[in-house]
């Protein structure tokens, strides 16, 4: 399991914001499962609950019943910078002289070092090694001399990398995406409020309507009292650099973004990986969750170009079963495959099997599985996957951290097929995601799969002309 992190922010008219939050920050379970929670306030004080696990495991009933108040924001999350454990479960929260402050964080900085080094110069003490505390200090530092939209813009200029926030200053929810919009976020309407998300299908769970995407650079200040809210753009960019890993594998099918519902993305890729390369076999099967609308759509589009496959389910997931990705050694994470994945022979027993997955990063699943389905009797495999080869790390917040992890770093399509063990092996191309997406590559972050990055990372490429922000003293908002 890859993760990222999840966020929300919710403000209502006449009830308690905590079970709401609660409810979406199940639906975004998928984005972070180490930590989670939830900061409200009710115009006194605020209050808050956080802790390590699962949603399910670190709220019970008499933990809800304590966050009051009608407006509040929640976290889950998947560490990328300042540790595991409790010392950094998000909401972040500091209080000030001039007030409280609740942070929540998707994505990662790359310049956290200097800020903090700043900050720290300035007096600010630091309880982790995080980029979220560095993003709640500085605000709470401009909050002292400047109203709120002018201190998220003070901030805005100092911070650089990716930012999907919401923040909670004292009783008032914001929402900020950082200027080039690379994690998702966007606002819908409740029957008694507003809602500021991740993904469109934590809306959906509120029984609300999605209303956009927040717009790259934006801030979103809801009304204290859920009648409305107000948007200011405080940054403009030429160009975006949408994660388009959120497309492929990321974010739910179910939810949209960019305007586009991202199972029908999915189904599209599948239908371009049949058209870059296609193979009729006796069997299309996906490698559940994440292969199943690719697959949907590349079996759909052999069938109208008249090829004889069946699409059909050929491995069974045991739904309790998560975070391969991160189990410690490479050993328990082949276990872990194993214990996640189990065949169902009579798909499988003497037929050729095309098998299509959103991504390689390890290797470790497709390996496993084209044993798995040798051992099940298949007769060849072949394995399609419908995003490029990860080559690079990723620094805006998803756990590929090293080139040495990546299979694909330094070998070519050929050596991973035999490494993997596969019959044949076609990922799709760049060209493919960037038509589907509907977007140029100069409005993507494709730096995982080419190694040059759309943000100033020190020892990496650009691919565009970009700068960290000279850290120095704080900056004005007026610039
Ligand atoms: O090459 P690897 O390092 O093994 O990583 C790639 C695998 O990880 C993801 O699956 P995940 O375990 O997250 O399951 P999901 O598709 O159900 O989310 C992805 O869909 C691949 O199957
Ligand atoms: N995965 C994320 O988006 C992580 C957010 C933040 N960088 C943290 O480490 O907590």
């Amino acid at each position: 399991m890859h993760e990222k992190c999840g966020v929300v922010g919710i403000s209502l008219s006449d009830r308690g914001a905590a079970r709401p939050l609660y409810y979406s920050l199940y639906a975004l379970q998928h984005r972070g499962q180490e930590a989670a929670g939830i900061v409200t306030h009710d115009g006194f004080q605020q209050h808050d609950h956080v802790g390590t696990g699962m949603v399910g495991d670190v709220f019970d009933q008499e933990d809800l019943d304590q966050l009051n108040g009608p407006n509040g924001i929640g976290h889950v999350r998947y560490p990328t910078q300042g540790g595991l454990g409790a010392c950094c479960a998000q909401p972040f929260s500091v209080s000030f002289k001039s007030g409280s402050l609740g942070l929540s964080h998707n994505g990662n900085l790359v310049n956290t070092d200097e800020v903090r080094q700043e900050l720290a110069d300035l007096g600010h003490a630091f309880t982790s090694n995080g980029d979220t505390e560095v993003i709640a200090h500085d605000l709470a530092r401009n909050l002292l001399e400047e109203d709120l939209v002018r201190a998220v813009k003070s901030t805005m200029s100092r911070i650089h990398g990716s930012y999907s926030l919401t923040i909670m200053h004292d009783e008032t929810v914001l929402g900020v995406r950082d200027p080039q919009g690379n994690r998702p976020l966007c606002i819908g309407e409740l029957e008694d409020g507003y809602v500021i998300a991740s993904e469109s299908a934590a809306i959906d769970t509120l029984d609300g309507e999605l209303i956009r995407d927040v717009k790259p650079g934006e801030l979103v200040v809801l009304k204290p009292d859920g009648s409305g809210y107000d948007t200011y753009q405080l940054v403009e960019r030429e160009n975006t650099a949408h994660c388009f890993f959120e497309h492929v594998y990321f974010a739910r099918p179910d939810s949209v973004i960019n305007d586009e519902l991202v199972y029908e993305v999915r189904r599209n890729l599948g239908e371009a990986l049949w058209n870059e390369s296609g193979v009729e076999t006796d069997v299309v099967m996906p490698v559940p969750d994440s292969g199943r609308s690719f697959a949907s759509g590349y079996a759909e589009a052999a069938a109208e170009d008249g090829a004889d496959v069946e699409f059909a389910e050929g491995l069974m997931k045991n739904r309790y079963v998560g975070r391969t990705f991160i189990m410690p050694t490479q050993d328990e994470r082949e276990r872990a495959v194993r214990l996640k994945l189990n065949p169902i022979k009579s798909t499988i027993e003497g037929r050729s099997v095309t098998l299509i997955d959103d991504s390689i990063v390890r290797g470790t699943t497709s390996t496993q599985l084209i044993e798995l389905l040798r051992d099940a009797g298949a007769e060849e495999v072949h394995v399609r996957i419908g995003a490029p080869p990860i080559v690079a790390p990723c620094y805006l917040g998803i756990d590929m951290a090293t080139r040495e992890e990546l299979i694909a770093s330094d070998r070519s399509v050929e050596d991973i097929r035999d490494h993997v063990g596969a019959d044949s092996l076609s990922y799709l191309s760049i060209g493919a995601i960037t038509e589907a997406l509907g977007k140029d590559d100069t409005d993507l972050c494709l730096g995982c799969v080419t190694g040059k990055y759309p943000y100033d990372i020190e020892g990496e490429e650009r691919d565009r002309d970009v700068t960290r922000p000279t850290i120095g003293s704080p900056a004005s908002a007026d610039d």
